[in-house]
């Protein structure tokens, strides 16, 4: 495989088989992923729900490169991120995976903007920081710093960092979870926009289950496995959801 990965063949953004992963090993030994096959088709909104360990982040961190399988395959579209060797994966995430957390990451000394730099300096076809900003409805903020700007709105500047670089897919750990839910929906607007409008995988963690409604696709997890995949023939929006 070379080091870009700008030919992505087929439909299937990810593809997971018999995917493991044991953290610790003997006594020890916590089996977080037990066996894992799902697929992901391009361009879907998914939303992966379950209790607490079940292993949800775990599948979230191995599907954007920022840990490794103990065993079984996943592949992002043609390419087998179980094969890579650091390097590729620090390109893979690169060029395009976006990550959202809970707790928005964000660098205080910074403005907004600044922020979004941070990622479009390094980033291969970025969008406008500014303009990235505008997407999730903060331009008239651009030159604000963090801590003067509510959670919601911190969290839209995360949004716009992963955002600007225009990745493939996007990974969101709990982004509402910080988050009471006006500010929370203002928050799945945006990624619900980002999805239909630029056509970005979407993958959402979170806790709050009525986030499913917006998805075209809901993974229920349990006890390190998949229990149940559900498939949405009707999507409601972010305004729609009731909390
Ligand atoms: N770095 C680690 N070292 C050891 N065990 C870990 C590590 N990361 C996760 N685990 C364990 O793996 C299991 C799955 O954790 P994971 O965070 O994937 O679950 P989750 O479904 O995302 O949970 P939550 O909803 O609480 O975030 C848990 O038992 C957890 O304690």
């Amino acid at each position: 495989m070379g080091i870009h990965m700008h030919q992505m063949t087929g439909d299937t953004a990810f593809r997971t088989r018999g995917l493991t992963k044991v953290y610790g090993s003997g006594a020890a030994a916590v089996h977080a992923l037990r066996g894992v096959d799902i697929d992901i088709p391009k361009g879907e909104m998914v939303v992966l729900l379950g209790p607490s360990g079940s292993g949800k982040s775990t599948l979230l961190n191995i599907l954007g490169g920022l840990d490794d399988a103990t065993d079984g395959t996943a592949q992002f579209f043609d390419h087998d991120l179980t094969a890579m060797r650091e390097r590729e994966l620090t390109l893979y995430r690169r060029e395009h995976v976006g990550f959202v957390f809970q707790f928005y990451n964000l660098m205080p000394s910074l403005t907004a903007k600044e922020n979004v730099e941070l990622v479009t300096e390094i980033a291969d076809d970025p969008m406008d920081a500014a303009e990235a900003l505008a997407r999730v409805g903060l331009k008239e903020r651009i030159n604000h710093f963090p801590a003067q700007l509510s959670g919601g709105e911190q969290q839209r500047v995360a949004i716009a960092r992963a955002v600007a670089k225009q990745p493939t897919v996007m990974f969101c750990d709990e982004p509402t979870g910080a988050l009471d839910s006006a500010t929370g929906r203002s928050v799945l607007n945006v990624l619900q926009s980002v999805n239909q409008d630029l056509g970005t995988t979407v993958m959402i963690v979170t806790h709050a289950a009525a986030t499913a409604a917006m998805a075209d696709r809901v993974i229920h997890f349990a006890d390190g496995g998949v229990r149940e995949v559900i498939r949405n023939t009707t999507k409601l929006t972010a305004d729609e959801i009731e909390w």
